[in-house]
């Protein structure tokens, strides 16, 4: 297990962002083959404002699959497939080629054995996807990609994704990482900001308890796990942070 944990706390979500892009910028120098799994819901607009005015990025090697995604078509708002190209494809930082992505067209079983493959030929030769940087959000509920508190997939252990069809947030139909492949990635980044976490980072950050929620039981084996928050979603925390401004 990762021997520890950094929580950076910023000002503001803005120089959240930015500190954010600027650690894309260093995880990926230098590498000719950079594979980064992001999340969907606020990560999408806080990412997006901010990757494209940072310097030094250069985007060549990148492959960008994601932590989970919503059975929806592409064009559907809810697709953060479909968010993350309207925002970052007509600016030329990424092309659609370089996205692993669901095909929505599929039953979600389909999709998910689907999305397994191609992410079995983004890692050609390994058993279990070894990502670079894995990106996660957090919902209110303490979920994390679309892991949901006390739900069988917390328990999975033999597939790289899986698929969900009673996701208690819309929409119902996902297909998810797995703890395993979550917890194999050299890098993990949690993303907060805003009071509404406050309550439940403060659980899974200081909470011990015996049945932890999907965002508590991320722990990269050999990897780093950071913690991204702004003020507000720190604000119930007693455990040491890093206080950090970029601006
Ligand atoms: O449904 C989802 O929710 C989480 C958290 O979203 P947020 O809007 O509260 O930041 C997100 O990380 C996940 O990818 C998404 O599918």
């Amino acid at each position: 297990m990762s021997s520890s944990r950094q929580i950076c706390v910023f000002p503001s979500p803005a120089e959240l962002a930015l500190s954010l892009s600027q650690l894309l910028v260093h995880e990926s120098q230098g590498t000719c083959s950079f594979r980064l799994a992001l999340s969907g819901g606020s990560l999408v607009q806080l990412l997006s404002r901010e990757l494209p005015k940072t310097a030094g990025l250069n985007t060549a090697g990148w492959k960008v699959a994601f932590c989970d995604e919503r059975l929806v078509p592409f064009s559907d708002p809810e697709s953060t497939y479909g968010e993350y190209k309207r925002q970052l494809v007509p600016l030329g930082l990424l092309s659609e080629s370089q996205f692993v992505t669901i095909d929505p067209t599929l039953p979600v079983e389909e999709a998910a054995v689907d999305y397994t493959k191609k992410l079995q030929e983004l890692f050609p030769g390994d058993d279990l996807p070894v990502f670079d940087l894995v990106i996660l959000g957090i919902g209110p509920d303490g979920h994390t990609a679309s892991l949901f508190p006390g739900h069988p997939l917390l328990q999975v252990t033999d597939k790289v994704v899986a698929p969900i069809s009673d996701s208690p947030k819309p929409p119902p139909q996902r297909v998810t990482l797995t703890l395993p492949v979550i917890n194999a990635a050299k890098m993990v980044v949690f993303v907060a900001t805003g009071e509404g976490k406050a309550t439940i980072l403060k659980r899974i950050l200081q909470g011990e308890e015996s049945d932890p929620l999907p965002a508590a039981r991320v722990y990269p084996v050999h990897g780093k796990l950071l913690w991204f928050l702004d003020e507000p979603a720190a604000r119930e925390l007693t455990c040491p942070v890093e206080k950090h401004s970029v601006l």
